[in-house]
């Protein structure tokens, strides 16, 4: 831990009757940091994030938000930060641009700065064609946008996102990532869980597994890929029929479990086996098989996320 750290989790646990939701989990987040909790579902991450927020009292250990402990400082503690997911605070029968203005006055702006301050996110959020319909003509998407509009309007140092990007659609999750982006390009730091694999490698600057309560891994996507090792060969095929004969072909040559999604075929390779994928491909030649794409790749977060985590059953 050193002084830049803004989010400082010691020895946490929490148990819901016999069931140990979080187990003796410890990181410490730096300012700045766009930090990603990652685990599969049940592991903890909202459990860990209640208590982070102070809903949630841990059964023992401790949390500091900007050095304020969340059980003896709550109150202090939770001025440090913002929280999305709390859309229920959002009333239905406003519009989106009334609902911010509520909130940035109760945050305490003034009238025309709270509605400059509304402009601003309605403008960051796409939402400015729809700012003065009421939101029961609002989709999902534009709710949740609306919601995380609402949580940035005191201009938070510290922000929790639970899932912020689940279910949107690829537009509106770039532009979720944007706004969290020049967020962060402020100073601010920004904790979030997600269930996209790909978006925490491009996006977080660590990561942290949990698993069944527990942290399992931690560190930069590249630290946490390269935990992993070894490489990964994955073929493409152009013609789905083909994928069948493919796919003995691989496996007779390759000793690890080859993973089929679609027309793709993936395979880790262990050490020394790279040199002979060159024959490989003269093997799908020789079968009539035309292959679309043949890569050697890192692991990618998935691999760790896979190799890492057992899930619930
Ligand atoms: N209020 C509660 N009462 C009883 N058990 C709970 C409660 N909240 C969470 N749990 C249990 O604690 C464990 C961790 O749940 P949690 O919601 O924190 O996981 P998660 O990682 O956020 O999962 P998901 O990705 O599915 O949202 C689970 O086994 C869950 O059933």
């Amino acid at each position: 831990m050193n002084n830049d750290d803004v989010i400082q989790v010691s020895n946490i646990s929490k148990h819901f009757g016999k069931n140990a939701a979080v187990q003796d989990v410890s990181f410490s987040v730096e300012k700045g940091e766009i930090f990603g909790l990652l685990g599969p579902n049940g592991a903890g991450k909202t459990t860990l994030i209640r208590m982070m927020t102070t809903l949630l009292h841990p059964d023992t250990g401790q949390i500091l938000i900007n050095g304020f402990d969340t059980q003896t400082q709550g109150r202090n503690a939770r001025q440090q930060f913002s929280v999305t997911g709390q859309t229920a605070a959002i009333d239905q029968d406003l519009t989106a641009r009334e609902n911010l203005m509520i909130f940035a006055r109760l945050s305490g702006l003034g009238i025309p700065a709270a509605r400059s301050r509304a402009t601003e996110l309605l403008k960051a959020f796409d939402l400015v064609a729809s700012a003065d319909q009421t939101l029961e003509t609002f989709s999902g998407g534009m709710r949740r946008r609306l919601d995380l509009a609402v949580s940035l309007v005191g201009k938070p140092t510290i922000l929790f996102l639970d899932e912020p990007t689940t279910g949107l659609d690829p537009r509106t999750r770039a532009q979720m990532w944007q706004v969290i982006q020049s967020l962060v390009a402020t100073g601010s730091t920004v904790l979030l869980t997600t269930q996209y694999l790909e978006e925490a490698a491009q996006f977080a600057d660590r990561i942290a597994l949990i698993d069944h309560g527990q942290m399992k891994a931690i560190g930069t996507p590249d630290e946490l890929t390269r935990r992993v090792g070894g490489k990964r060969l994955r073929l493409q095929v152009t013609a789905a029929q083909s994928l069948k004969a493919a796919q003995v072909i691989l496996q007779k040559t390759e000793m690890n479990p080859v993973q089929v999604s679609e027309r793709t075929l993936t395979v880790s390779l262990d050490e020394g086996e790279v040199g002979q994928t060159a024959a490989l491909l003269q093997q799908f030649d020789e079968a009539g098989i035309a292959l679309s794409q043949f890569a050697i790749e890192p692991p990618s977060l998935d691999d760790v996320f896979l190799q890492m985590t057992v899930g619930k059953n």
